[in-house]
């Protein structure tokens, strides 16, 4: 069996007088390994919207070539084909070997920015599931606010509110089967190593497709299965849940954005000495799907001190979370602003 992370499994559907202890574990998760499991139930996202937002997301890839190319990615939204994006630019030798569509904000539950004609009778169900993916994240944030004593704890879902113009983003993807990009060598990957950019980051994956790993503090790759131990029975695999820089660095490093990645990893083919293999009942042989949304404050929002003494106190973390990040120096700056400044690194 496969090195595989403890990243721990959170059921956030319980009763009313258990959201303080669900809060303390979500704390607790988010500040020790920056990623957490959220069991499905259903209950914030059914399983349904989710099953068919990626019957959309193979309807949209299949598209024909000059529909997907004329949405090509502008202002972090629309289609960027195969090798465009390069998440890791110091290390990869060719850019990732995905195709991906964002979209932002829906107005009517019409999309406003180009979309491939495939995509126009399920614009209404594209535009529900990301304020469904929003409110879930808006549900996550109260939690973060109440697990870290922030007064009041609404703090961060108030600067979160659906109306506000953000640079939230509902973004499909699909990976190529390795078959198909006889190209790859050992040491490419699907997504290079990256951490994200954002408050909060929702990861829907489907069964049995392996490939995402995060850095370990000992700098070593575990794999995250798709079905940790004990969600094997559930109706749908668990959402995974990471903090992205911008949070990372508003509460002074508390909370850890941790660096992934998605490789081809198998255990025949990829040999590099820090490979985690694979775990059970996954591989990378097939096409991989994932849906994956990232919450933005509204632009606007000054990214001000959190008014939580747990924050506050929590001085030997900015030391070294922001190590290597080119916004050390603490300046206040907009949530915009912070966002513009990582894109800028990703798209060469
Ligand atoms: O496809 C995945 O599993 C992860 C993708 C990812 O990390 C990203 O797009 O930021
Ligand atoms: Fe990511």
């Amino acid at each position: 069996m496969a090195k595989a992370t403890s990243i721990p499994i959170i059921d956030i559907s319980g009763g009313q007088g258990d959201h303080v202890r669900i809060a303390k574990e979500l704390v607790d998760a988010a500040a020790e390994h920056g990623f957490v499991y959220i069991r499905n139930t259903g209950q914030d996202i059914s399983l349904a919207q989710i099953e068919q937002a990626f019957n959309i997301s193979r309807t949209l890839f299949q598209s024909p070539l000059e529909d997907k190319q004329r949405c090509k990615i502008e202002n972090n939204q629309g289609w960027s084909g195969m090798h465009t994006e390069t998440l890791d630019p110091k290390t990869q030798r060719v850019g990732d070997f995905k195709e991906g569509f964002n979209f932002g904000a829906f107005a009517d539950s019409k999309a406003t920015q180009p979309v491939p004609k495939s995509m126009e009778p399920h614009e209404g169900d594209l535009s529900a599931f990301r304020d469904s993916c929003h409110e879930l994240c808006r549900k996550l944030l109260l939690l973060f606010g109440i697990g870290l004593g922030v007064d009041p704890p609404s703090f961060f879902t108030e600067v979160h509110s659906p109306d506000k113009a953000s640079g939230s983003i509902l973004r499909f993807l699909y990976y190529p089967p390795p078959s198909a990009t006889p190209s790859a060598l050992e040491a490419d990957v699907r997504a290079g190593a990256h951490s994200d950019y954002g408050s909060v980051t929702l990861l829907f994956r489907l069964k049995g497709q392996a490939g995402l790993e995060i850095l370990t503090p000992t700098n070593g790759w575990a794999a995250v299965p798709v079905c940790p131990p004990g969600t094997e029975d559930d109706p749908s695999p668990p959402i995974l849940v990471n903090i992205g820089d911008l949070l990372s660095y508003w509460t002074n490093g508390l909370l850890r954005s941790t660096v992934h990645r998605v490789t081809f990893a198998t255990s025949g083919t990829n040999k590099s000495a820090h490979a985690p293999g694979l775990a059970d009942g996954e591989s990378t042989t097939d096409p991989r799907y994932s849906i994956v949304y990232f919450c933005q404050p509204a632009d606007n929002t000054p990214l001000t001190a959190v008014p939580s003494e747990r924050v506050r106190n929590f001085q030997s973390g900015l030391a070294t979370a922001n190590v290597g990040n080119p916004y050390a120096e603490r300046k206040v700056l907009t949530a915009d602003e912070h966002l513009k400044m990582r894109l800028q690194a990703t798209y060469l």
